[in-house]
């Protein structure tokens, strides 16, 4: 069987230097290509450099090139990035995994529409661990449905740019589905001043930036008498990269549609 073509987009970042690693690690893939904005200062250089052993696959600056040498293009970058290289994808008929948060309710509809004649997947957090909690979420809402308040706990490394994180509104939006909640309705982003006491059918956010946590999240159901959290706490990038192979994988039997790392796993 033919190893699977991969393109890392944003491979000078954090997580596609991590992409890099992880492609290379794996024997049913191949990295065909890495490449950044073309005024990234790494144009030019080996995409493993940063390892120390150079795999003979330089950064390039040019998107489409790099997409079409591919079967899949894995993209961790902005959503400006990920929406032009989607659009690349599309055109070019190549299967997409998107890691990249942060998205607007519109850029949203794009993927979906993008996902009507290529195979995407799309999800927060690849990472097998926080999708196992999101599968216990739904057991936890569903037994702590009254008279516990919610609330989301993320704490990410400082240079994250959005909050917040992908990860926890996907928490917030699974407890709230199994709540028969909205979570636009219901969301509190932050709490200052004088502001009430609690209502019971919010969801609440607290957002911690620091250091270089590289991605801390609990979900807190309050009651009288007793609390639950349910936490997972990440110790390194490769669970994220290595969960992106695997939906890099999935997308190979498939012709076109949207797809998260639920599907990938089999959880749904
Ligand atoms: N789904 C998941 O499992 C995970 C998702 N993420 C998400 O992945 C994204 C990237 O995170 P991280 O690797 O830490 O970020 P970094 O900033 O380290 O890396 C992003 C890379 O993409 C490049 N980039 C930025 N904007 C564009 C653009 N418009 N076009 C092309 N390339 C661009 C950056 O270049 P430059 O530095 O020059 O701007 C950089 O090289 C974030 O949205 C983060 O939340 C992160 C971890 C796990
Ligand atoms: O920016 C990060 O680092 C991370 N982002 C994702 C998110 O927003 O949920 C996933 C992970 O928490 C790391």
């Amino acid at each position: 069987m033919s190893r699977r073509r991969i393109a890392i987009a944003g491979a000078a970042g954090r997580m596609g230097r991590m992409l890099v690693e992880a492609t290379l690690a794996d024997a049913q893939a191949e990295l065909v290509a890495a490449f950044d904005r073309s005024d990234s200062p790494f144009i030019g250089r080996d995409a493993a450099e940063f390892s120390g052993t150079p795999c003979g696959v330089s950064i390039s600056g040019d998107a489409r090139a790099a997409i079409a040498s591919a079967d899949c293009v894995i993209d961790f970058t902005r959503p400006e990035g990920t929406l032009a290289h989607l659009e690349i994808a599309r055109e070019l008929g190549r299967a997409m995994v998107i890691g990249t948060t942060g998205m607007s309710a519109e850029d949203k509809a794009a993927i979906a529409r993008a996902g009507e004649s290529v195979p995407v997947v799309f999800a927060p957090n690849m990472a097998v661990g926080v999708n196992a909690v999101f599968r216990l979420l739904e057991v936890a809402a569903q037994i702590l449905n009254d008279g516990y308040d919610i609330e989301v706990i993320e704490a990410h490394h400082r240079h994250k740019v959005d909050a917040p994180s992908g990860t926890a509104l996907r928490m917030g939006e699974i407890v709230a589905r199994e709540l028969g909640r909205d979570l636009n309705e219901c969301a509190i982003y932050g709490r200052e001043g004088v502001t009430g006491e609690r209502r019971p059918e919010t969801i609440g956010f607290s957002t911690v930036r620091g250091g270089d946590v590289i991605g801390d999240h609990t979900v807190l159901f309050a009651g009288i008498g007793e609390r639950i959290e349910i936490t997972h706490k990440s110790g390194g990038r490769m669970p994220y990269a290595q969960g992106s192979l695997r939906a890099a994988h999935f997308l190979a039997s498939r012709a076109r549609g949207l797809f998260d790392m639920q599907d990938v796993l089999g959880l749904r």
